[in-house]
C-alpha cells in the first residue's frame, strides 16, 4: 500500500497528515509507532486522520493517534492544522469549519493573516471525566509522585491534563517527572503532565510532557488547560499569551460554562508518499 502524506506542525507539535477522504487508510498501532519513529518512520508527535463525516452540519470527521499508536480524544495544535489541511488539499472552501473528534465537535475558524482560532468547547473539572482517582472535586489536589507532594489541578479538554504551577520552568525537571506524572496510577487512562510559570496575568510559559510523545515543542491542549488552572486559581485573566518551546499561542476563556478559544498559527513542511 502507498500512503500519500503531508508533513505539518503547530508551534513545533508536529504531525502527518492523511487524507481519508481522496484513499482509503488502515492503521493499527503497530504502523503507528512504524511511520512515527524518528529514524525508521517518517516521525511525527501525532498523527492526524482526516474522514468524512456521517453527521449532517459536520464536514469532516477527524482522528488523533500519538506516536505511541493510542488514539486519544482532542489535539489543540492539530486542529489548527486540520483546518489548514483540508484548505490547501481543496477538501473545502469553507472558512469556518465543522470537525467531528472523538470528544464531540470543535470548529476552527481560518483567521486572515494565517492563524487559526478554534473553539475548544468547555473545559471538564470533575474528577470522573478526566478520569482522576480522587474523592470529591477540589482546585488542586496533592500528587504523590516517588514520595514528594506535588500540587496539581486536573482539567479534561477532552484529553487529560495535569497542571501544576512552578517557579522557574526552564529549570524544571519536566523530563524526570513527566513520565512519572504521565503513568501514576490515580490517572486510569494516563495523563499528559504540565508546568506552568506565571509571567503575568496575562503570560505564562508552558512546557508539557505529553502522553504517549514525550516533551513536545508545544501542546494546544495544555496551553488551554493551563490558562483554565490559572483562572480558576486567581492567577490569570481572561485573556492570556503562553510562550512555548515552539512559539506562542493566545488563549481565551471567559469563565465557568464557556468554551476555550485557542489562537495560532500553522505550518505545512512538505508531502510525500511512503510505501508500506
Ligand atoms: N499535542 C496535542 C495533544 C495530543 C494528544 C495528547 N498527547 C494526549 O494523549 O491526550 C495538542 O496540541 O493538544
Amino acid at each position: 500500500m502507498k500512503l500519500r502524506f503531508t508533513k505539518m506542525h503547530g508551534l513545533g507539535n508536529d504531525f502527518v497528515v492523511l487524507d481519508g477522504v481522496r484513499q482509503s487508510v488502515q492503521l493499527d498501532a503497530e504502523l503507528l509507532r512504524r511511520l512515527g519513529h524518528r529514524n525508521f518512520g517518517i516521525g511525527f508527535d501525532q498523527l492526524l486522520l482526516v474522514e468524512p463525516s456521517d453527521t449532517a452540519g459536520v464536514d469532516f470527521r477527524y482522528r488523533i493517534f500519538n506516536a505511541d499508536g493510542s488514539e486519544v480524544g482532542q489535539c489543540g495544535n492539530g486542529a489548527r492544522c486540520f483546518a489548514r489541511f483540508v484548505h490547501e488539499q481543496g477538501l473545502t472552501d469553507k472558512t469556518e469549519i465543522a470537525v467531528q473528534t472523538a470528544r464531540g465537535v470543535i470548529y476552527p475558524r481560518l483567521e486572515q493573516g494565517g492563524n487559526v482560532t478554534v473553539d475548544m468547547g468547555v473545559p471538564r473539572v470533575a474528577p470522573a471525566e478526566i478520569p482522576f482517582v480522587a474523592a470529591e472535586e477540589q482546585l488542586n489536589y496533592p500528587l504523590d509522585v516517588a514520595g514528594h507532594l506535588y500540587d496539581i489541578s486536573v482539567v479534561s479538554m477532552g484529553n487529560p491534563h495535569a497542571v501544576q504551577v512552578v517557579d522557574d520552568v526552564e529549570s524544571y525537571p519536566v523530563g524526570k517527572l513527566g513520565p512519572l506524572i504521565e503513568h501514576h496510577p490515580r490517572f486510569p487512562e494516563r495523563v499528559n503532565a504540565g508546568f506552568m510559570q506565571i509571567v503575568g496575568r496575562d503570560e505564562i510559559r508552558l512546557r508539557v510532557f505529553e502522553r504517549g510523545a514525550g516533551e513536545t515543542l508545544a501542546c494546544g491542549t495544555g496551553a488551554c488547560a493551563a490558562v483554565v488552572v490559572g483562572i480558576r486559581r486567581g492567577l490569570l485573566d481572561p485573556g492570556v499569551l503562553v510562550h512555548t518551546h515552539g512559539g506562542d499561542l493566545t488563549i481565551r476563556w471567559a469563565g465557568e460554562g464557556q468554551p476555550v478559544l485557542m489562537t495560532g498559527p500553522t505550518a505545512t513542511v512538505f508531502e510525500g508518499t511512503i510505501e508500506l
